[in-house]
């Protein structure tokens, strides 16, 4: 630290107590004389503002009496940051809501053109960019190399709250152009989606809604014979006059599992009512149980908006004290809402019914909710683009008319031909933007793949019902042995036996394997993940006697109790297995296997389905191929997560190198922190529970890990005065006289940086350790990169 004179002295003691957050000192400097806004000039520490220091370190109390003493709140610093930036960066969520809410500028822009809100993405915190965005925050904001927040995330969980924000960005965006080149109608829709587990009542409750008084007395006098059970294959779908409601689109959806699989496919939509059931009747964990699974999934699909939903038990007629179960339910409700009001609005009315029944004082009850919301629903409904209303208009008859039998699915040509009879004169670019909003809306289904025509499924639930419902039934596909593994293919004979009434079968399979359903390695059989039945022999991951063994993983974890991976999400990553593995894997209910050169690869879905681990390694030591292998896996589950659980928060762990190593029955892990930690003071890391050390560079195989590595370009440009840095890395025997010089002979600022990373590259990890520490002496905006 340079010498300072009196004055800086006393600034020095004041921007000591700001870091450390003396208020009681810094309110005496400020008595005494010291301006508020004045600037910290030695070190690497220049153009801090005291409301800088305060942000970056995370001292809400003391940045509160800056600003009350005129602290200039956008002060501009070190790259024009503004504390705004700096607090972001550090994820000082408080710190930003009171910066915030003094005025500071959520779109400042610094010298790279980042915004608060890149700044608080590359450091991974999801909390802060949320409150950034809640106050304006444009997540389509980029820097001067064109990055998106979503680009600079440093995490997973940080980049698909940032994703699926963009994604509603770009949807706003184009319904707003669609409405503005068409003009808009009014189509007021309702959808009410019925879930809960194989006969909890949905389908009964689906009827007794729609039956009118007349049949409901004369059911009443009917029935007396108990139905046996039909189960409903997928989803069923149907628009329905409900007495008291008026009329709504009904999806029932399936609760076996085999089914489940394509739920999430049909759960973002607009406008629509949750009916969660279960049956008082079930074990009360089994009820808490079921119903944290549905509320959860809801949850997993919905990542931008909070939907509605309602419980409802079913079999009350089968209480034996009907008081108990008021409590129960009532129970349930307050665990449930209390642990999803963050996500979802729950109604506060407890349902305790017999599904069976339609004149009883609690469907009367059901009825006037539903009514109350859908009215509610329709005020606030937008409008569609005109385009789009009047395709609805006309979609039941193109059924009819336009395809061929029992297969209501157009190709693209003899779409567009259809919707020139509307509008002769319509653009192909604006009907591929109605139809993806119409696919929104879940008025169609509309796929673009990759190898062919754009597809549009003119009736959702004939996908649901009739396609998806069979398909995934394994009745319909029996195998001789009793448990399905993925040699137990699915024939083509045997998809045109079962779709026999089904024109185009060539059509319905494009369609399966376009929604990741199935996989085919030769076009003739068809391997389809949510069919596997065996679970993964554990002779299929031995412990290897080879010395140069080398073993990696990582473990993707459910964020906290109301996340989940939905139930399409393991079959729908094996899937991506077989299309994009250059082997072919071995595939089983709860794991899967691969191979790529001298790598293997295993991936575990654990028993509760809340983790996905990868592990990889080779026998002979090769740590590149490893990296390769690890990042391809760990790309596919990304993306499947992405694409049928976007609002799932994960977290994600680096695995104990020698506990796989030594091949142990569960997996131990490491949070991202003390990976951090163990890094900079020297890289060991101790497992808590295991009782050993392992070296952190035996834990990673990616160099990208590593963040001096992965931020290089940004290190380069916050590098700007590295003199003190050569003096200190001299000084501590890490860099010679003469590289310090060779370094310092370069003619651009950018140019020296960049010859002193490559000069530490090459002296290996220590150097590198000593220099993090370095720089959080001397540049502590560069050691945040690094850190
Ligand atoms: N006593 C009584 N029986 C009910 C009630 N609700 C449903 N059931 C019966 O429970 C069985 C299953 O009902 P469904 O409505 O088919 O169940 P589901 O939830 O649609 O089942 P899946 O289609 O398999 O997902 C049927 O035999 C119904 O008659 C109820 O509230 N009381």
């Amino acid at each position: 630290m340079a010498e300072a004179g009196p004055e800086e002295m006393d600034l020095y003691t004041f921007f000591t107590a700001v870091e450390e957050g003396d208020v009681q000192t810094v309110r005496r400097g400020l008595e005494a004389g010291v301006d508020v806004n004045v600037k910290r000039r030695w070190g690497d520490w220049s153009d801090q503002t005291p409301l800088h220091v305060a942000s970056r370190y995370g001292r809400t109390e003391l940045a509160e009496l800056l600003i009350e003493h005129k602290a200039e709140v956008d002060a501009r610093g070190e790259l024009q940051s503004t504390p705004l930036h700096r607090a972001a960066l550090m994820g000082h969520t408080g710190t930003c809501e009171l910066l915030i809410r003094h005025g500071a500028d959520v779109m400042a822009r610094d010298e790279l053109q980042e915004t608060p809100l890149h700044r608080a993405a590359a450091g991974g915190h999801t909390g802060t960019c949320e409150l950034l965005i809640r106050h304006g925050a444009d997540v389509m904001a980029r820097t001067k190399v064109g990055r998106t927040p979503a680009d600079a995330a440093e995490d997973r969980r940080t980049r698909r709250v940032l994703k699926n924000r963009e994604k509603e960005v770009i949807q706003e965006k184009s319904y707003h152009e669609l409405l503005q080149k068409s003009g808009g109608v009014k189509v007021n829709r309702c959808k009410v989606f019925v879930f809960g587990m194989a006969e909890t009542g949905k389908s009964t409750l689906k009827e007794s809604l729609q039956r009118g008084r007349v049949a409901a007395l004369l059911q009443g006098l009917w029935s007396s014979q108990e139905e046996p059970h039909d189960p409903t294959p997928g989803v069923d779908v149907g628009t329905f006059h409900i007495p008291g409601v008026g009329e709504v689109s009904l999806w029932d959806f399936a609760g076996q599992a085999e089914y489940a699989v394509t739920h999430s496919m049909f759960m973002d939509a607009e406008n629509t009512v949750f009916i969660v059931l279960y049956n008082i009747m079930d074990d009360s964990e089994e009820q808490e149980r079921q119903l944290h699974w549905w509320l959860s999934f809801i949850k997993s699909c919905n990542p931008n908006r909070q939907p509605d939903v309602i419980l409802v038990a079913s079999h009350a007629d089968q209480l034996q004290v009907r008081d108990r179960g008021q409590r129960q339910a009532a129970h349930l409700l307050h665990l449930m809402t209390s642990e999803f009001k963050d996500h979802l609005h729950i109604s506060d009315e407890v349902f305790l019914m017999n599904c069976k029944e339609t004149l009883t004082p609690e469907m009367d009850r059901l009825k006037k909710l539903l009514a109350s919301m859908r009215t509610e629903m329709f005020e606030r409904q937008r409008q569609m683009p005109k385009l789009c209303g009047e395709i609805t208009k006309h979609l039941f008859s193109w059924c009819k008319k336009k395809c061929s039998p029992k297969c209501p699915v157009l190709r693209w040509p003899d779409y567009v031909e259809a919707v020139k009879e509307i509008d002769p004169h319509v653009d192909e670019e604006f009907l591929l933007k109605s139809t993806r909003h119409l696919h929104r809306l879940g008025e169609v289904i509309f796929s673009c793949p990759s190898a062919s025509d754009p597809i549009i499924v003119l009736k959702p639930n004939w996908l649901c019902t009739d396609v998806i419902g069979p398909m995934m039934a394994p009745v319909n596909f029996p195998i001789p042995r009793p448990e399905r593994t993925s040699e137990d293919y699915v024939t083509r004979a045997e998809i045109q036996r079962v779709f026999q009434d089904v024109a185009d079968v060539d059509l319905l399979i494009t369609l399966l394997q376009e929604f990741q359903l199935c996989h085919s390695y030769d076009g003739q059989t068809f391997i389809f993940p949510g069919l596997l039945t065996q679970t993964m022999p554990p002779d299929k991951w031995q412990p290897t006697l080879e010395p140069k063994v080398v073993y990696f993983g990582k473990q993707v974890q459910c964020a906290d109790s109301t996340d989940m991976f939905s139930s399409g999400f393991f079959p729908r990553v094996q899937t991506r297995l077989m299309r994009e593995l250059e082997n072919r894997p071995l595939l089983w209910r709860d794991g899967a296997k691969c191979w790529d050169l001298n790598v293997e690869g295993l991936i575990k879905l654990s028993p509760d389905g809340r983790a996905v681990t990868i592990c990889v390694r080779s026998v002979q030591g090769d740590k590149g191929q490893c990296g390769k292998m690890l990042q391809q896996l760990e790309n596919i589950i990304a993306d499947v997560l992405d694409e049928c659980s976007p609002g799932t928060g994960t977290v994600e762990k680096v695995l104990s190198a020698r506990a796989l190593k030594e091949h142990r029955e569960e997996f131990y892990s490491y949070g991202k922190e003390e990976i951090s930690k163990a890094t900079t003071e020297g890289g060991a890391i101790s497992h808590p529970t295991l009782g050993f050390t392992e070296q952190v560079s035996d834990l990673l195989c990616r160099e990208d890990e590593d963040p001096l590595t992965r931020n290089r370009p940004e290190l380069v440009q916050a590098l700007r005065h590295v003199e003190p840095i050569l003096d200190h890395l001299q000084a501590r025997d890490i860099l010679t006289v003469e590289e310090c010089d060779s370094i310092r002979a370069n003619r651009t600022l950018r140019d020296k940086a960049r010859e002193l990373l490559d000069t530490l590259g090459r002296k290996g990890k220590s150097a590198w350790e000593v220099f993090k520490k370095v720089l959080v002496e001397v540049n502590p905006y560069a050691a945040e990169l690094v850190l």
